[in-house]
């Protein structure tokens, strides 16, 4: 049974932990794009999980095949976006392998019962707080209130499937940011207040700006990336930092972006997580 879930990139974040790791996630607001995982999921002697055809430890989705499936199973993911930048690559992994394993073994849950399962491991992983929330609904999401799909409160900002570039420098490590007490209050105080603002005028343009001063009043932006968006804004675009990678992502902002790097390019992804 193959699955797939969107790659989600974060413009600002809250945590919001709570010992209930269903309840534990962030609010803030993020964009799904079409760059997928894929899996798929076969009944086998014995449980291997395979990230771009190299077996790996993926502690994330072996959570999920712990929770989920009934016998061993051979787990196949094909990963279209970086992985350890701020793409959400650990949900969407763990999210199309709980899809997959649902309707291989035909448990019969609904989405949200399969969403808290990759939700849940990705909490107690400590490898993102709401991507699976956010790749289970679809577009660019605004997080209201934290939590597994079913039990986190989300709006979405109405886009079309518009283009994002991304400039990818590197990986930073999730865990790392989320276990920084100093940075996360930080990250905290920023992430509720964007969402604040953002509430006051929900649109696309206002979730970039918010996320822009975001990274920088939080200390996350890096230096390289201040003269990106400086580049892209001078030439009528709008770019921000995505959440947690050394990338930027831009809208309107390809020629300028490709003076700094090799860029992607992208387009929101208005669904979330489905079967194929
Ligand atoms: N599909 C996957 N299944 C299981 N583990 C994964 C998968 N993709 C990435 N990982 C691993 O999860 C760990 C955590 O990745 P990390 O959360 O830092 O980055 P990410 O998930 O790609 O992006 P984000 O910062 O949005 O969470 C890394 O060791 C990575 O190799
Ligand atoms: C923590 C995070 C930014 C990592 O990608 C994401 O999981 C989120 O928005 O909660």
């Amino acid at each position: 049974m193959r699955a797939s879930a969107p790659a989600h990139i974060t413009g600002f974040f809250a945590a919001r932990p709570d010992p209930d790791p269903r309840l534990a996630g962030s609010v803030g607001g993020g964009l799904n794009l079409d760059l997928s995982a894929a899996t798929t999921v076969s009944r086998s002697e014995e449980t291997a999980v395979l990230l771009n055809g190299v077996v790996s430890e993926a502690p994330v989705t072996r959570r999920v095949v712990d929770t989920l499936a009934p016998s061993p199973v051979r787990v196949e993911t094909e990963l279209s976006m970086p992985l350890g930048s701020g793409f959400g690559a650990s949900g969407a992994g763990a999210l199309s392998s709980a899809y997959a394993i649902n309707g291989a073994f035909g448990l019969g849950l609904t989405a949200n019962a399969v969403g808290e399962a990759a939700h849940v491991a990705e909490v107690a992983s400590g490898t993102g707080l709401g991507d699976v929330l956010a790749q289970n609904t679809g577009g660019l999401v605004v997080r209201l209130s934290p939590g597994a799909p079913g039990l986190g409160v989300v709006d979405r900002i109405p886009v079309p499937p518009l283009e994002v570039e991304l400039l990818v420098r590197g990986p930073l490590s999730t865990k790392e940011v989320l276990s920084d007490a100093g940075t996360m209050r930080g990250v905290n105080r920023e992430g509720e207040r964007a969402l604040r603002e953002l509430l006051k005028r929900p649109t696309l343009e206002r979730f970039v700006t918010l996320s822009w001063e975001f990274a920088r009043r939080a200390g996350l932006a890096r230096g390289w990336m201040e003269d990106a968006v400086e580049a892209v804004e001078s030439r009528g675009g709008m770019a921000s930092m995505v959440m947690l990678g050394d990338a930027i992502f831009a809208l309107n902002g390809g020629d300028a972006l490709a003076e700094f790097g090799d860029v992607i390019r992208a387009r929101v992804s208005l669904g979330g997580a489905s079967l194929e």
